[in-house]
């Protein structure tokens, strides 16, 4: 039984010109506490699948799905109330600016509490040691004290911490983090994610870590489905990527990477691509990658479709890469 099963899920907007698509028949699978990386530049559809999937999107949003089960209930047949009620008691969304989640004219205690209470215990006792028990597990010092404070009190990775406190408060099947760390310095980042993966393995919760950046991503994730303008354009194991990416687009985004690049040989040309993501109502036809793509020929007029690669993974291209394209250098 998947965590997460997504069947050509959609999302279109109005605009001046009718609706644009952008997420584009998505489809795919998450088992139980699996770690999932979603990688790709902004405005490749990260976001909008999180939120498609959590029942966040705004009311103009025009969504379709095949299917789109969470925990084996099949989302689609929910509606209202009884999706909202579903989906809070089964998956959490953490977002990157944590102070504009929270609400500045209240204490961290109270915002806190007030999640323990929709999602367990009424008695404020056990509201108010249960707030201490999960600001303890999220490596946060002294936390009868910061209870009693406010969020600008706070630093920003402190803010995440509680955050993710207020996230697992649900004790969530899945958890979906989208770029918890982009605000923060560094040091703060790995922490942030060290703990997201600890919760992990402590409570089998599976996680969705959407990101732009492969880094991390590499040490972190089990699989890694990569986007482009509002589709799937490699979905596969993450050591198989990171060792032979097999669509260009996945291993221009590696060779971001500059740790990842070191392998190149001196004076080679980084394997990088020309332009910038199209706006999503200009897309190109054919490839969406097409005019950027080093290896696009007349073929890629054509729609690839997300294929199986044996041994490898799902890949959408006319013309994937060999194995081991990325390290003999090709
Ligand atoms: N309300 C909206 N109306 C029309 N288009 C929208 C709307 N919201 C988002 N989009 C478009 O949807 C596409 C996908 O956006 P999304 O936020 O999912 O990208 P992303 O990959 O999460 O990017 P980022 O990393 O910047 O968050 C973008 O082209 C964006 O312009």
């Amino acid at each position: 039984m998947s965590l997460l099963h997504i069947e050509n899920l959609s999302v279109e907007f109005p605009t001046h010109k009718g609706y644009v698509r952008v997420l584009d028949k998505v489809s795919l699978r998450m088992e139980s506490a699996e770690v999932l990386g979603v990688v790709g530049e902004s405005g490749s559809g990260k976001s909008m699948m999180a939120l498609a999937v959590m029942g966040l999107l705004s009311p103009n949003a025009r969504l379709t799905a095949d299917y789109m089960a969470l925990n084996n209930q099949d989302l689609m047949k929910l509606s209202g109330e009884a999706r909202r009620h579903y989906v809070a008691q089964n998956a959490s969304i953490i977002f990157q600016e944590p102070q504009s989640s929270l609400n500045p004219c209240f204490t961290i205690g109270s915002q806190l509490r007030e999640t323990i209470k929709i999602h367990g215990t009424r008695q404020r006792k056990r509201q108010q040691e249960q707030a201490i028990e999960l600001l303890h597990a999220v490596g946060i010092n002294d936390p009868e004290t910061r209870l009693r404070q406010y969020p600008h009190q706070l630093s920003g990775g402190m803010n995440q911490r509680v955050m993710i406190a207020m996230a697992v408060a649900a004790r969530p099947q899945l958890l979906i983090a989208d770029e918890p760390t982009t605000a923060l310095d560094v040091t703060i980042q790995a922490q942030i994610i060290e703990l997201l993966l600890e919760l992990n393995r402590r409570h089998g919760m599976g996680l969705m870590l959407i990101t732009h950046d492969f880094a991390l991503l590499s040490e972190s994730t089990q699989r890694v489905c990569v986007m482009y303008s509002g589709q799937i354009m490699e979905n596969a194991d993450t050591q198989n990527i990171l060792q032979s990416p097999r669509h260009p687009y996945s291993r221009a985004l590696l060779e971001s990477i500059p740790h990842i690049g070191e392998r190149h040989h001196k004076g080679q040309r980084l394997y990088s691509l020309k332009g910038i993501i199209p706006a999503i109502d200009h897309l190109p036809v054919g490839c969406r990658l097409g005019p950027r793509c080093p290896r696009a020929s007349k073929e890629c007029v054509k729609s690839p479709r997300l294929e199986m690669i044996e041994s490898h993974g799902l890949v959408r291209c006319h013309f994937p890469l060999a194995k081991d394209s990325l390290s003999q250098g090709e």
